[in-house]
């Protein structure tokens, strides 16, 4: 059996590699640094398949490279760095990975939460600095009875909606439209504008997009409550970051907690990490070993669908998606 060529851009969990190499001659980017379409623009002239993972920007250059691709497969839910209108004209259908990372989602967005209210992280740094007698650690704040204001109510939303529940939280939402089930979400829904300010705790967790893009900004951090804690599991770029900063070292807002950054990775010696109001982790949001696993397994799947003319199993263009 002849087998399907594919470009794989990063990193893959081995299950899925091995998955994919029983029908694919794969090709795989070794370096830790995300390739440049020229260096893959040799592999991409016969490539069939595409398996993205890692931060590339799939678009018109790309494409042009990549002739013969039928299928691109992303190991995420977000699929921001792709240029869906331009896949969706070659006929190539996209498939994500919505679902399997939900839970694991949710809880890294609450432990966001969580940690920076009760100083959990400062705690271990004094603890380690031996300093646990003598100076006092700055208080936490409760989330009893606190408003948490979740921007982005999908499925991750209503997952951290479910966390902030059990810890006796009340919940109100922002979405693109109220959701039918809010009843039995026990969310009340708010415009951006009310969120902002009725809001003790921001869970930012919308897909970026052109209209998500730079959504919170010096206006709206002004709108927010001086106590407020900002917490963003959802992408970098939906936060103007300098206005972050301004927010943060002026007082507007309490603190932050950041799994998602802007630039990404955010540099070293960012000014933002230099801030003692703020807590910022790598974007591990999904990043578990069954959740990583089960988001690769689903992007092969729909990897070899794309490649043998089949429907993918979560895609992006549907109209596009084989029949
Ligand atoms: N930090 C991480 O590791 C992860 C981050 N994410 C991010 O979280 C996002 C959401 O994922 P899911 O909940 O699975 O998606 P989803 O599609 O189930 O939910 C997104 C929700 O955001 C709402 N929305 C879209 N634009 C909006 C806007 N401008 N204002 C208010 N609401 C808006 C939609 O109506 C929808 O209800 C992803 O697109 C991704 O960017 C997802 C997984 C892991
Ligand atoms: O799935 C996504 O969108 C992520 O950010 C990584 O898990």
């Amino acid at each position: 059996m002849n087998k399907y060529k594919v470009v794989i851009t990063g990193e893959i969990l081995p299950s899925a590699l091995a998955a994919i190499e029983e029908q694919c001659e794969v090709r795989k980017w070794q370096k830790t640094t995300p390739p440049r379409v020229e260096e893959l623009a040799e592999w991409l002239k016969d490539a069939e398949g595409l398996f993205v993972t890692g931060k590339i920007a799939v678009n018109e250059a790309l494409l042009a490279a990549a002739p013969k691709v039928r299928v691109i497969a992303q190991s995420s839910v977000g699929y921001d760095n792709i240029d869906i209108k331009a896949c969706t004209s070659r006929k190539i259908p996209v498939g994500n990975t919505p679902g399997v990372l939900v839970e694991a989602t949710a809880d890294l967005a609450f432990g966001l939460l969580l940690t920076a209210a009760r100083r959990i992280h400062e705690g271990w740094d004094w603890v380690r600095a031996g300093k646990w007698q003598g100076e006092q650690l700055p208080l936490g704040v409760d989330l009893y009875n606190k408003t948490v204001g979740i921007v982005g109510m999908g499925a991750i939303g209503s997952a951290v909606a479910r966390r902030a529940q059990a810890s006796g939280m009340k919940v109100i939402y922002n979405n693109r439209h109220p959701r039918p089930d809010q009843e039995q979400l026990k969310a009340e829904y708010r415009t951006f504008s009310e969120l902002l300010t009725a809001a003790d705790f921001i869970v930012v967790l919308t897909p970026l997009t052109p209209e998500s893009r730079g959504m919170f900004g010096a206006k709206e951090f002004a709108q927010m409550k001086p106590t407020a804690y900002f917490i963003n599991a959802a992408r970098g770029g939906v936060v103007d970051t300098q206005a972050l900063y301004k927010a943060l070292s002026d007082k507007l807002i309490a603190y932050a907690a950041l799994d998602v950054t802007d630039p990404e990775p955010l540099p070293a010696d960012h000014p933002l990490l230099k801030l003692p109001n703020i807590l910022v982790v790598p974007h591990i949001g999904s990043a578990t070993t069954e959740t990583r696993n089960r988001m690769a397994m689903l992007a092969a799947e729909n990897l070899l669908l794309g490649l043998a003319g089949k429907p993918l199993v979560t895609c992006v263009n549907s109209e596009v998606n084989y029949r």
